[in-house]
């Protein structure tokens, strides 16, 4: 390769230099969150930075007959890169991987095609073009889960699909653009043709575009799963008691929720169940019975592992009896075994004890009062719910004006 080459030439390595940096961040952020699989795509994305803009700075100080003797690499490059980009969109998007089947066929077709023109018959353009259908085509593979696959959680989100349509449609519909505009036959050397510099600048503004945005999703990420860290707790990924709190704050301030109910439940002898089949087995139960409350209570609801092996449930637009019902279905669905480490007819019980909440400074009260009837269902028998049924009457006359 020549060393002494126009000024212009070096400095076409800006863009890939810049991209080759953004690549580099998006490793960092990967690096950060490596233990969480999710953070995976970024490797992928990475990946779809760095190859190409590889690709882009050799090919930037090559002259067209090193085009042609470099043509296969670069486009293996290229590729890969486009494979990358597509896969970590893919992931982001909820898909596991492309179509692995049409990724490869549009990689060996592309390389069958560009082989074609740079040992049978030596043409740059058609090498150029086809090499874009075949980039493009990767790109858009992920495009069926943008727009098929789960709903984008927020507006950043709809961006960064958007940004990613955006960008695939451009890289398959530039070779058009291209055949349309640019006049092919006094073209020269490529790489100090107007076509080489409008590809740098195309791909730096896309690459900064994009890469904002990405990096505004990764930085949410990165504090979704610090408040994730702080309110959930590890086991049964319920609510911790201080974010239970924190919730109930938002609920008991909205009186169209109203009436509320906190339900206080303890499981009946777990240290038995840790005692005869393991501590691993405990966990499981707990597990299990945070799945079932969860799936028993409605959306708004909070559910919350208070510590050890008691829970604690906040109900919105629930009376006593509802409060009661949702209790009896959740003892209901503990009848049916609750962990594969249980020994066959082995089942695990639940007391509760259900008190209304009135207001936001009632909750204190009310996590005491069902507390209270939890500890009187457990002296009882276990097994059992004790209802909170005595109002005093200056709370009755808040619930029928509220009623009302
Ligand atoms: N496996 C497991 N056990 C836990 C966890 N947290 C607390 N425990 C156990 O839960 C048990 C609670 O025992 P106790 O407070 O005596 O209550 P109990 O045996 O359920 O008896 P009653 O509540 O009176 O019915 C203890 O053995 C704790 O070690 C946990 O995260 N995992």
């Amino acid at each position: 390769m020549p060393v002494n080459l126009p000024a212009d030439q070096y400095f076409a390595l800006i863009a890939p230099a810049c991209v080759i940096l953004l690549g580099g961040v998006l490793l960092a952020c990967w690096w950060v969150q490596r233990n969480q699989t999710r953070a995976r795509f970024l490797l992928w994305m990475a990946a779809g930075y760095v190859l190409p803009a590889l690709a882009l700075g050799a090919q930037s100080l090559m002259t067209n007959a090193q085009l042609g003797r470099w043509s296969l690499a670069t486009a293996v490059l290229y590729l890969a890169g486009a494979w990358g980009l597509a896969q970590g969109m893919a992931l982001r998007c909820g898909q596991a991987h492309i179509n692995r089947w049409v990724g490869g066929l549009a990689v060996v077709g592309t390389l069958a095609v560009l082989y074609y023109f740079s040992y049978v018959d030596d043409d740059l353009w058609a090498r150029v073009q086809w090499l874009n259908v075949g980039v493009g085509v990767l790109q858009f593979l992920p495009t069926h889960s943008l727009l098929r696959g789960p709903r984008a959680r927020d507006r950043l989100e709809t961006a960064l699909r958007w940004t990613y349509f955006f960008f695939a449609s451009y890289t398959l519909l530039r070779p058009l653009g291209v055949w349309l505009v640019v006049p092919v036959e006094h073209v020269g050397e490529l790489t100090r043709s107007g076509y080489w510099l409008l590809t740098l600048a195309g791909t730096l503004l896309f690459t900064l575009w994009f890469s904002l945005v990405l990096l505004a999703c990764v930085v949410r990420d990165v504090f979704t799963t610090l408040r994730e860290e702080r309110n959930r707790d590890p086991l049964t990924r319920l609510l911790n008691r201080r974010a239970f709190m924190e919730a109930a704050e938002g609920v008991l301030n909205d009186r169209r929720v109203a009436p509320w109910a906190v339900v206080a439940g303890d499981i009946d002898h777990f240290k038995r169940v840790n005692d005869s089949w393991g501590h691993a087995c405990g966990d499981q139960v707990l597990q299990s019975v945070s799945q079932v409350m969860l799936q028993q209570v409605r959306a708004g609801d909070l559910v919350s592992r208070f510590g050890g092996e008691e829970f604690v449930l906040l109900l919105q637009r629930a009376s006593l009896d509802d409060a009661e019902g949702v209790v009896e279905r959740i003892r209901q669905q503990m009848a049916s075994p609750q962990g594969p480490c249980l020994p066959n007819g082995q089942q695990v019980t639940l007391s509760f004890g259900i008190a209304p909440v009135h207001s936001l400074l009632h909750l204190t009260k009310a996590l005491s009062r069902a507390d209270a009837l939890l500890y009187e269902a457990k002296q009882a028998g276990r097994n059992r719910v004790h209802v909170d049924r005595l109002l005093p009457p200056s709370v009755l006359n808040d619930f029928q004006a509220l009623k009302r």
